[in-house]
């Protein structure tokens, strides 16, 4: 290495650790949390065994108000420590009561999330909190779990309990021995999501069957005080108009808290609220609680993306688009080889293939002779996992499990792992297929970057794809170009493939041709393997197709040459679009909501579309 190039490395370290330094400042609040008036032993086991020596600012400014008693909605980026911003309150008033909380209890607080990993992934944290409080009982139910099991365990008493929406609907219905006539807080967290996943039903009916208002004297004759209010706490980084009409639903007289709430300030009076350590200090925290009015619509608020997330897009035409994954992907890796990535894609069937194809395909791709053939590795040297809503539960809770806990690996999911799952590590987050709308990529791009780490985006775009980064620089997201092509030259060509001086097209580099070629011969050397990318043609296509409003203009699926989407799965022609996998993802989707006990999806206000379903 030149003297030149170390200084310059050593210079961009510098500035790393700068930019590091910033954004944590930016995050973390300089107070205790013991200071927020959370008791001692639990402030202790945040500090001592979690490790978490200050309070993030969303946490300080929502613990106060959460320990006060009343509602609220919490609007703050992603991966700014939210769980822990409405659990810990819980627990403080739980462990606290007298007579103590026992199971007969039931359950006092219910924390309610779109997907079933981010159930476990909360229970998990609710499970480190209540190390000392062992009178508590942490509990889960959702979809795909054994309900006898559930209900067993519900009959004990779960002091508080996380579940997805269907699930919970059906216990509520069900379940007789399910207690909750002391339940006091309900907790929507990723509300939007909940609502965009099509839950919006279910949701009515659930806040319909909890009911409102006060734990009178008669229902809580055996723990806790008497005559408090139910508290309804909504969490989400992105707000937008179902938020707006569950809140309506669901909060009274709510707190608003945000990061990024100053445009509210225009509109709403701001007012600290009662209890809040801060509200007669002269700090900037005062400005983030904000007393908001029913009315207001958050719809146009620009979305929180971490500072320090450095946010690329690549333009690459449609035909060179596997090649040009695969070398972003081989780039990353050879760069820093220990390392996490998730790759999104849009549909159930895309995530198939892909997986497929990264964990066989090996390179060089011709050997000739024996020797070669030995040396002969798996192009991507990491492990790949997959994530998606088709999946066995147990398949699906050991790729989340076992990817958490991967120094080096890579993800490739739908949107299931879009929302809230915070995975240690993870440097890159590639948006291979467009997310929707710009709510999608916020949360896509959330998964890195978390807690003031580093972390990088890459959103994959074709030509005809570009106005996109206008719809997202309206929410505050720019991007600057990546340099595909200086990545494909750093490449060594196979064999005696010469080096062209001046490549004229992406498609006609010499590596994006070799490499193709290679693509396309495991397809066709392995007939399950084509299977796979048949089936993830048609569903891409037709996921390609439902994007909504605006986005219709920008994703136009006549403007699409079929036979390079074609290309883009390694396929040599473009297959017919009559295929099984959509024919078996609606069996699949009509068997899930008839699971759920749900008449196929209609739009009502809350519910989102039913494009979603096949995207998780
Ligand atoms: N005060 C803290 N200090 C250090 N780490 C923290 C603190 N609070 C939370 N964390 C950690 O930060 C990570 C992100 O937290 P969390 O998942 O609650 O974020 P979030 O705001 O809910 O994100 P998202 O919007 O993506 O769901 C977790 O690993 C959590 O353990």
């Amino acid at each position: 290495m030149s003297k030149r190039t170390q200084q310059s490395a050593k210079e961009r370290k510098q500035q790393e650790v700068i930019d590091g330094n910033k954004a944590k400042n930016a995050l973390f609040a300089s107070c205790s949390f013991s200071s927020l008036g959370l008791d001692p032993k639990l402030s202790d086991q945040l500090k001592e065994r979690m490790g978490f020596e200050a309070p993030t600012h969303v946490q300080a400014q929502s613990i106060p108000v959460i320990l006060s008693g009343r509602d609220v909605l919490v609007n703050a980026a992603t991966g700014t420590g939210k769980t822990i911003a409405y659990l810990a309150p819980i627990i403080h008033h739980l462990q606290g009561y007298s007579p103590k909380v026992d199971r007969t209890h039931g359950t006092f607080a219910l924390v309610i999330v779109p997907t079933r990993e981010l159930c476990l992934q909360v229970y998990e944290t609710l499970e480190k909190l209540l190390h000392r409080f062992h009178w508590i009982v942490p509990g889960y139910v959702m979809g795909g779990e054994k309900k006898a099991k559930e209900k067993a365990r519900l009959r004990k008493g779960i002091s508080i309990l996380i579940a997805t929406p269907g699930r919970l609907l059906d216990h509520l219905k069900n379940t007789a021995s399910f207690v909750h006539k002391h339940l006091r807080w309900v907790i929507f967290d990723e509300a939007d999501c909940i609502l965009e996943l099509g839950y919006g039903k279910e949701i009515e009916q659930i806040i319909k069957l909890l009911g409102s208002g006060r734990n009178d004297e008669e229902e809580t004759d055996d723990v806790g005080p008497k005559g408090i209010q139910k508290q309804n706490l909504l969490l989400s980084a992105t707000l937008n108009e179902k938020v707006n009409h569950l809140a309506q639903l669901s909060l009274d007289d709510p707190v608003m808290i945000g990061l990024d709430s100053s445009k509210y300030q225009q509109n709403l009076p701001v007012e600290a609220p009662p209890g809040s350590p801060d509200s007669d200090a002269d700090s900037d925290a005062e400005d983030l609680v904000i007393h908001v009015n029913k009315s207001a619509n958050p719809s146009s608020e620009d979305y929180g993306i971490p500072s320090q997330l450095v946010q690329k897009y690549v333009k690459v035409p449609c035909g060179a688009r596997l090649v040009a994954l695969l070398s972003v992907l081989k780039n990353l890796f050879e760069r820093e080889a220990s390392q996490k990535v998730v790759v999104f894609f849009s549909t159930r069937a895309a995530v198939d293939f892909h997986y497929s194809l990264l964990s066989e395909f090996q390179w060089p791709p011709n050997s000739e002779t024996q020797e070669e053939e030995e040396t002969k590795q798996l192009f991507l040297k990491c492990k790949t996992f997959r994530l998606h809503g088709s999946m066995e539960q147990e398949d699906r809770r050991s790729a989340f499990g076992t990817f958490k806990a991967e120094k080096q690996a890579i993800l490739l999911s739908t949107d299931v792992a879009a929302r809230g799952l915070d995975f240690p590590k993870v440097r890159c987050i590639i948006q291979y297929d467009c997310p929707g709308e710009a709510t999608e990529y916020v949360h896509r791009v959330g998964r890195t970057a978390r807690i003031g780490e580093k972390g990088e985006a890459l959103l994959f775009l074709q030509p005809v794809e570009i106005d996109y980064l206008k719809d997202l620089k309206k929410h505050g997201a720019t991007l600057a170009e990546y340099p595909l092509l200086k990545v494909l030259d750093k490449f060594p060509l196979p064999g005696n493939m010469p080096r062209i001086k001046k490549v004229i097209s992406l498609e006609s580099h010499p590596w994006v041709i070799s490499l193709q070629r290679a693509l396309e011969y495991v397809n066709y050397s392995q007939p399950k393997m084509k299977e796979l990318a048949k089936n993830a043609f048609v569903s891409w296509v037709r996921g390609y197709a439902a994007h909504k409003g605006e986005l219709k203009s920008i994703f136009v699926v006549k403007k699409l040459h079929l036979g390079h989407v074609a290309k883009s799965f390694a396929l040599k022609e473009q297959p017919s679009l009559v295929g099984k996998s959509h024919h078996k993802e609606t069996m699949k989707r009509k068997r899930d909501e008839r699971q759920r006990g749900q008449q196929p999806k209609k739009r009502n206000k809350m519910n989102g579309s039913n494009r979603s379903t096949q995207r998780t």
